[in-house]
């Protein structure tokens, strides 16, 4: 059986009392490409940073590529490209030459594809890393996160330091040629909108812990918003978990990860409603910051209200 290219089961980090991974778990198949979303704060580097076994776990258990990362962090970081939130490099070295230097790190270094990479990205290799812009440092990261041909390729937060065209292209050729090469990705990202065309699947991460791991096609199909009268709304919320719900002018308008039963359970009873479909950033909102309430919660409050 092969081994999935990440899996993380029931792990805890807490940095002196602030608990940051609270049993985090989830799983990265090969292959696939893999959004790991949150909220600043959430513990997106933090899992990161335990991967590459730069960061040591308080309990549970970490698999990269099958390597346990806190006992073989040199095998797995020869086998995964990483690319680090800020990336700090030899400042007084040209581009060319970190290429260089990196090289005989690798067994597997290409380079040939690093200099391919490098005109694609538009990385000028005659200029001094402490001269490069922002975006120029992020996309040399890249370079040097992929010249080695990656099995596993593990990004935190890549399009931050690109402006608009270079982020496209990031997203529409490099994750696109990675995936067409059947390579696993792996990244974390506040752009919505840009990850959901390419994201195979994605993980929302709140708070340390994960809320929903989906396919992004099913996290679409299940998690929509309904807009019906008040009264069926509350009805509704006593036997569904609600993600958001909020007034729509004289209706509410509620948000469920169920929304084929709900459909259902609407049409049986006739009540009328409209159905919306959202769009990944309208869905991690819900999940993160939506006024949730499960059916118990739900009934104390309506039981709350008769009383009043
Ligand atoms: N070395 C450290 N020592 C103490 N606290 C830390 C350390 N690293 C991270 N933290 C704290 O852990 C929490 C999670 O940080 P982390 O960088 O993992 O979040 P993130 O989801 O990557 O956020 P962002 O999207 O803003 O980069 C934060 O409150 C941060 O202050």
């Amino acid at each position: 059986m092969i081994d999935p290219a990440i899996q993380f089961t029931e792990v805890c980090k807490s940095f002196r009392k602030q608990e940051v991974l609270r049993d985090t778990t989830f799983r990265v198949e090969r292959g696939r490409t893999f959004a790991f979303l949150g909220r600043n704060a959430a513990g997106k580097t933090t899992a990161i940073s335990i991967m590459m076994g730069l960061l040591s776990r308080d309990s549970g258990t970490v698999r990269v590529l099958g390597l346990d990362p806190a006992t073989h962090p040199v095998e797995v970081r020869r086998r995964v490209g990483y690319l680090a939130e800020d990336q700090t490099m030899y400042g007084w070295m040209r581009c060319e030459e970190i290429l260089r230097f990196m090289a005989p790190f690798y067994p597997t270094w290409d380079h040939e594809l690093a200099l391919k990479y490098a005109k694609d990205f538009e990385v000028p290799l005659a200029t001094k890393i402490k001269h490069l812009s922002k975006g120029q440092n992020v996309r040399l990261g890249l370079v040097l996160a992929l010249a080695h041909r990656p099995e596993l390729v593990i990004l935190d937060d890549p399009a931050l330091g690109l402006d608009p065209i270079m982020r496209k292209q990031f997203n529409r050729d490099l994750i696109t040629h990675l995936q067409g090469e059947g390579r696993t990705v792996f990244y974390s990202s506040h752009l919505l909108y840009e990850v959901e065309p390419v994201a195979d699947e994605v993980a929302i991460l709140d708070k340390g812990k994960i809320v929903r791991q989906a396919e992004t096609e099913d996290l679409r199909r299940d998690v929509k918003q309904f807009v019906l009268s008040r009264e069926a709304a509350v009805r509704m919320a006593s036997e569904f978990h609600i993600l958001d719900q909020r007034p729509d002018r004289e209706d509410t308008a509620l948000i469920v990860d169920q929304a084929a039963t709900l459909e259902q359970r609407l049409g049986e009873e006739g009540i009328e409603h409209r159905v919306i479909d959202l769009n990944l950033d309208e869905i991690f909102e819900a999940y993160v910051a939506g006024n949730h309430t499960t059916p118990a919660a739900a009934t104390l409050q309506v039981a709350g209200t008769c009383d009043a």
